[in-house]
């Protein structure tokens, strides 16, 4: 063990002793204050080794190899095929097509798709979010009780040469009317080997610890896709790892961390699996006038449409997709 992780775990002895003097059943407020400032973001559920824990600590994400079977892995697939042949209808489902794809005489067929959103009403696709060894990890993060948030199947095409298959630098707080941030997490597993080729992921360690910046559409001469927001500046000199992972691998990152992927440069359709989680104590905000105005006029025009109603609010539009996966469902 190095220096730092034994110091780490010393520290950790000792905040364990003395918060074992607050009472059983923590309050609301307590809920959230009750964790040293030393250890912001991540709490002890004796899972997480002292070295994960000051790594998400310090770079805002953790990856753990090998956490999905292959076999479930293949299930959540065939699911995803069965969906894009039309075999089965669900419930409040989003399919996204690519941008390049939508606007050309392209016709629609299971390849079109990019991602699927909102799949909490699909029985095997959900799974994924009530996965238990997922939600140990999650749990280490929100604390017990955790509600799945939002659902996505990304199948990033191969791109059709304008670059519209990179999803620009961007912190998916942006898109969520709720806090606190620290209380967040995004659980995402490759489907299949992720690399630079086909467009893995790219995170700036360590921006989990800064502010929620401006957020809007890159000025990408091929285009961009509908939502596909990214930080209006951010310092392009900073540090950036791509992430590549094998089949199953799983990264749990936090909603300020900021990332994007690259382009897809190969034929095949790049596959992962994600769910972003919360404390089932998060509270909704009003980002009215805020810098997330902007994506929530864009939510509600779709939104009214998607669910046919005449008016409907940014946080109705999460308390409605949203789902209870462990403990108890409180303010979310
Ligand atoms: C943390 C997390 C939330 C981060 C992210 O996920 S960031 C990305 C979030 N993206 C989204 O939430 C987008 C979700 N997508 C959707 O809601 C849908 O795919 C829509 C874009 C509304 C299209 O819905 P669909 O049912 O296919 O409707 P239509 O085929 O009738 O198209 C309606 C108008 O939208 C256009 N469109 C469709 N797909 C895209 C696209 N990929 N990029 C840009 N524009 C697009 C389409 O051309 C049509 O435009 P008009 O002909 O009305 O001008
Ligand atoms: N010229 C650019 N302007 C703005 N954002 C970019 C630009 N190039 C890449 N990005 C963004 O940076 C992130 C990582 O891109 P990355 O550099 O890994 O991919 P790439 O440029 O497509 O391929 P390569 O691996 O060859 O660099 C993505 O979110 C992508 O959208
Ligand atoms: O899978 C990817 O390419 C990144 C997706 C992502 O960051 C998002 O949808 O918020
Ligand atoms: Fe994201
Ligand atoms: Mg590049």
């Amino acid at each position: 063990m190095s220096r730092a992780a034994e110091r780490l775990r010393l520290m950790i002895n000792h905040l364990d002793r003395s918060s074992a003097t607050i009472s059983a059943v923590p309050t609301y407020a307590q809920t959230f204050t009750s964790r040293p400032q030393t250890l912001r973001f991540t709490h002890d559920t004796d899972l997480l080794t002292p070295e994960q824990r000051l790594f998400y600590e310090e770079n805002g994400f953790l990856l753990i190899k090998n956490l999905v079977s292959e076999e479930d892995i293949d299930k959540f697939r065939m699911a995803f095929e069965r969906i894009c042949r039309q075999e089965v209808k669900v419930p409040g489902l989003v399919v996204m097509r690519d941008v390049a794809i939508v606007k050309s005489e392209f016709v629609a067929d299971e390849k079109a798709v990019s991602k699927l959103q909102d799949f909490q009403e699909d029985p095997e696709l959900f799974r994924y979010c009530n996965l238990p060894q997922i939600l140990n990890y999650v749990e280490c993060f929100t604390g017990p009780n955790i509600m799945a948030m939002h659902t996505m199947l990304i199948n990033k095409p191969p791109d059709a040469g304008k670059k519209t298959s990179r999803h620009p630098m961007h912190q998916d707080l942006h898109y969520f009317p709720f806090r606190p941030a620290d209380s967040i997490v995004c659980a995402w597993t490759a489907m299949e080997k992720v690399d630079r080729q086909n467009g893995c992921l790219v995170v700036l360690p360590g921006t989990h610890t800064g502010t929620l910046q401006e957020h809007d559409y890159p000025e990408w001469e091929g285009g961009v896709n509908k939502m596909y927001h990214g930080v209006r500046d951010y310092d392009p000199k900073h540090p950036r790892v791509h992430l590549e992972m094998e089949k199953g691998d799983t990264v749990f990152f936090h909603p300020l961390l900021i990332h994007g992927s690259g382009m897809n440069k190969t034929q095949g359709f790049r596959k992962a699996i994600s769910c972003h989680y919360a404390s089932a104590e998060c509270y909704y905000i009003d980002v009215k006038g805020t810098l997330q105005e902007n994506i929530e006029n864009e939510v509600k025009d779709i939104a009214i449409r998607k669910y046919g109603l005449g008016e409907i609010t940014f946080k109705d539009t999460w308390a409605l997709r949203g789902r209870l996966v462990q403990g108890e469902r409180t303010s979310l």
